[in-house]
């Protein structure tokens, strides 16, 4: 449990209704050890996003119970003070979010938003985080920086616009990122880039990454872990390999009845990069 970069133990939450508390998630418990990939399945409603939110804070705690401890490096991060919190968040856990137009604001330039998140994080000036920015692109083999980040959001594609918050998300070294669906509202080739992305950072930099998606071809290609969740509870666990050959629940059997949207291995990644 030591060589976890972040664990979740018996996260249970809650949420007030009228008629008293009704529970969204609940004996929720794992880990992820550094530079390794979590991969979270389950159907729609299952409870994914509310884990991931709830290891972000960013559940509105007047209209939920959570219960439970969720450490990152040792630290626990439940019931944390909002402000503290701010310093965590795009720091140390990055959150990549389905579609990226919603993470900027459309009237700034990319590059704009970009450098303020990092002098947020940072005491760097301008000048440097600009610097950073572009060195971090073209780690990531984002083409011609300097342009891209005159850009405003709706100039890019949405595929470029997620490598970009990619790139934003990893610029700061966070520990861990949370990819809640990140190739889902992207076309093949983009999906395909934006894996190909987040496993080079993971490499890089020694990321753990927890990739929630509804994609087993996703996870097939990308996680070393799966949790398998349903009805706010995990159903299974086990390593992507035991879990496409051999799994054990009928709900995971069901789930891998629904064929892999994604066939890799036909595509050459490093022509497209
Ligand atoms: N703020 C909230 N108030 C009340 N119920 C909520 C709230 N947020 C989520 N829920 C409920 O909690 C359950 C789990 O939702 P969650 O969004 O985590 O599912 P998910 O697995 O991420 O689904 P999807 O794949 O559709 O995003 C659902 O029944 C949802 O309706």
């Amino acid at each position: 449990m030591d060589q976890n970069i972040l664990n979740v133990r018996d996260l249970h939450v809650q949420v007030k209704t009228k008629d008293g508390l009704s529970t969204l998630v609940q004996d929720i418990n794992f880990g992820i050890e550094k530079g390794k990939v979590l991969g979270l399945v389950g159907e729609s409603g299952s409870g994914k996003t509310v884990t991931s939110m709830s290891i972000l804070q960013l559940l509105d705690r007047k209209n939920m119970e959570i219960e439970g401890s969720i450490t990152l490096k040792g630290r626990e991060l439940n019931g944390i003070k909002n402000k503290e919190m701010r310093g965590i968040r795009g720091k140390d856990i990055a959150f990549i979010m389905q579609n990226p137009m919603n993470a900027f604001t459309p009237v700034f330039t990319v590059g704009h938003q970009f450098v303020e998140t990092i002098r947020s994080h940072t005491s760097l000036n301008k000048k440097q985080a600009k610097e950073l920015a572009i060195d971090i692109m073209e780690i990531v083999n984002l083409p011609h920086p300097d342009k891209l980040l005159k850009n405003y959001p709706f100039q890019l594609s949405g595929g470029m616009l997620q490598r970009v918050m990619i790139a934003m998300a990893a610029c700061l070294h966070p520990s861990v990122i949370i990819a809640d669906e990140p190739t889902t509202a992207l076309d093949l080739h983009n999906q395909l880039l934006v894996l190909r992305l987040l496993d080079k950072i993971r490499s890089k930099y020694g990321t753990s990454i927890l990739l929630i998606s509804h994609d087993l071809g996703v996870i097939a290609e990308m996680a070393d872990e799966v949790i398998v969740m349903k009805h706010g509870r995990i159903v299974e666990k086990a390593n992507v390999f035991d879990l496409f050959d051999h799994p054990q629940h009928e709900y995971t059997k069901k789930l891998l009845n629904t064929r892999p949207t994604l066939q890799v291995d036909q595509q050459p990644i490093t022509h497209m990069l």
